[in-house]
């Protein structure tokens, strides 16, 4: 069993970045919009960032995830494009092949930037919407090695979560 803990820019920086408002901002549109830059960095190679829309079903909690995958030529970002709560599973690599996995939540005005070649479950919205923008690579070649676990992992929210 795996309990899914609130994402934090510092707890995920292993695996990317939280893509979410604080630190420096810029004052912009005649004082009425606040502009906070590059919050995650694209890592593409070999080919082009594109925009795509996501439009996931919603899963049920306690989640069982058999499946992880990583790109090896990108990175990946997900923005909610609704409220939305959202499981991110990331594992660090062991060999090639995915180490001890860890379960973050991410919430309303959260997304998430997966580094290149980062080992991750697929997009899991858990309420609110499965609407997403993501950011990653658009091009050719193989963008995408996936690994069945021989035993899925079971995510929960920690109590109250
Ligand atoms: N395959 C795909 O585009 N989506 C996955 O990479 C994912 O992380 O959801
Ligand atoms: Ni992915």
């Amino acid at each position: 069993m795996l309990t899914a803990a609130p994402i934090t820019a510092e707890d995920f920086a292993p695996f990317g970045e939280v893509v979410e408002l604080g630190g420096v901002f810029k004052t912009i549109n005649d004082g009425f919009c606040r502009r906070y830059s590059d919050l995650a960095t694209l890592d593409i190679v070999d080919g082009q960032p594109g925009i795509s829309l996501f439009n996931a079903e919603i899963r049920s909690l306690p989640y069982d995830c058999g499946l992880l995958e990583r790109h090896p030529l990108g990175s990946q970002c997900f923005i909610p494009m609704q409220n939305a709560e959202f499981l991110v599973i990331v594992a660090p690599d062991a060999g090639g092949r995915p180490g001890v996995p860890r379960a973050f939540v991410a919430g309303s005005g959260q997304g998430v930037n997966i580094g290149r070649n980062v080992w991750h479950g697929v997009l899991c919205p858990i309420s609110g919407s499965g609407l997403f923008a993501v950011v990653d690579r658009i091009g050719p070649g193989a963008n995408l090695e996936e690994v069945r676990l021989p035993e899925p992992v079971t995510v929960t929210l920690a109590p109250g979560g």
